[in-house]
């Protein structure tokens, strides 16, 4: 598989003259279009127009030495689910299509073009953002990473967001993670990704799944390609990410629930990684996580994306409920028998669980755990719904742990070179986003020995 270059070498490249805005397009159009590759099912819209005009408009801008930002001309991939101006957003579903045409583009879409990154299309992503494994049943599946000639899952539900980037159809992509959909599909295709403190990147102009949960955040070659995408979803000044030195790092493994029912090569993974950090001086201390038992519990009848959804959708469903996927539709629909008082209790018991956690992780710089309990699946063994449910639930329990204590992540590519892909996931208390990036730039070259 091809190395493709991280935002800082493009910027590089940019900047010397050595590639141009309109090559970087010209370059990413291609690979969408190759018919080999997965470009068909990674993209449900390419604006191959609207990319080389941006494209052109920055390489003038930047001879004028008025470029916005050093990564201006960049092309990036937007997943479904956002507005970008004159197009129909679907969030990878056939239920929208009557849709008018978004009339502005989302907040963090124009943040992106004000930065001077390029739009090159809209990214495939399972139904509504549900599900972790990456199955669209609409659009079709695009092969993850791992074993192409078998076809197994990219992760989701970014997950033409993933394979994008993985592919070089994109040199980073916009995501949404409401329990692991940045961080699934990065760990399932070698790449890093990133879910931040939910309230630092504004969700208008996104279709929600659970408003509670959804986070906006990118999918990337690197952690530092992340944190630059992250400082501008934000509104932040992009400044440089100093990694922090391991030695001395103070770092928690939960063992409860996070360690459970581990793929082998997950596990031994996770293992080698904790020891390559201990060898470096991270101080690493498995401590039990008692708050996280509650969490099922509180999920029991579908949790904040049952009743939140289905507010949303309600009306939709009705009219439009036979093109919906039945396992979306079906999860959708555990949301009408959830009362009020049960959704008031969820948000008493999740305020709850928030503070007790923060409490409990307070004296360490980060948790760190594996992003999934599985490698990638088969894409044809999840065919049987029984095999589909209980694959998605090890691809999102570790991640939406994260997302219930309001906190932020990351997942780092763990695996050697030529194994399966498995992602290391970072995780602090919400507001933590910072450190959390320095932590994870320092290890990020160390971990995978
Ligand atoms: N969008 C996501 O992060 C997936 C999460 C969602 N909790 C699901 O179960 O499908």
């Amino acid at each position: 598989m091809p190395e493709f270059p991280t935002l800082a070498k493009l910027a590089e490249d940019l900047e010397s003259g050595r590639t141009t805005a309109r090559k970087l397009v010209e370059a990413c159009i291609a690979r969408i279009a190759d018919p080999a590759g997965e470009g068909q099912r990674t993209f449900l819209h390419v604006d191959k127009d609207a990319a080389l005009a941006a494209a052109d408009a920055m390489d003038g801008l930047r001879k004028a030495k008025a470029a916005p930002s050093r990564y201006a001309g960049i092309p990036i991939s937007i997943k479904d689910l956002f507005d970008i101006k004159g197009q129909v957003t679907r969030a990878g579903s056939r239920a929208l299509d009557d849709s008018p045409p978004a009339e502005q583009d989302a907040v963090t879409v124009a943040r992106l073009r004000r930065a001077g990154f390029v739009v090159i299309g809209r990214t495939n992503m399972t139904e509504f953002a549900y599900s972790g494994i990456g199955i669209n049943p609409h659009y079709g599946t695009p092969k993850g990473a791992w074993n192409r000639a078998q076809g197994h899952v990219p992760g989701g539900s970014s997950a033409g967001a993933a394979v994008s980037v993985l592919d070089g159809m994109a040199h980073g992509a916009l995501g949404t993670d409401t329990g692991g959909s940045c961080r699934i599909p990065a760990a399932y295709n070698g790449i890093v990704g990133y879910k931040p403190t939910q309230r630092r990147v504004p969700l208008d102009g996104s279709v929600p799944l659970s408003f509670s949960l959804d986070s906006i955040g990118p999918l990337a070659r690197s952690v530092s390609c992340c944190a630059i995408l992250d400082a501008v979803l934000a509104n932040e000044p992009i400044a440089p990410l100093k990694p922090r030195p391991i030695q001395g790092m103070r770092l928690a493994v939960p063992t409860t629930i996070a360690l459970d029912d581990l793929d082998a090569e997950v596990a031994e993974t996770f293992e080698r990684a904790l020891k390559t950090l201990s060898d470096h001086g991270a101080i690493i201390e498995r401590i039990e996580m008692a708050e996280f038992h509650d969490i099922g519990p509180m999920n029991a009848k579908g949790g904040f994306a049952a009743s939140e959804s289905y507010a949303w959708h309600r009306y939709l469903i009705t009219s439009k409920g036979d093109v919906y996927d039945p396992r979306v539709s079906v999860r959708i629909m555990r949301g009408e028998a959830q009362s009020a008082a049960d959704y008031i209790d969820l948000l008493n018991e999740r305020r709850s669980l928030i503070a007790r956690v923060n409490a409990r992780i307070a004296p360490y710089d980060a948790l760190v755990l594996p992003t999934t309990a599985n490698t990638p699946p088969k894409i044809a063994d999840l065919a049987d719904d029984k095999a589909f449910t209980r694959e998605n639930l090890r691809a999102l329990r570790n991640c939406t742990l994260i997302n219930m204590i309001d906190g932020c992540a990351i997942s780092l590519p763990a695996h050697r070179q030529g194994d399966v892909p498995v992602g290391l996931m970072l995780a602090g208390a919400g507001g933590s986003d910072r450190r959390i990036f320095e932590l994870a730039a320092g290890m990020e070259a160390v971990i995978r020995v």
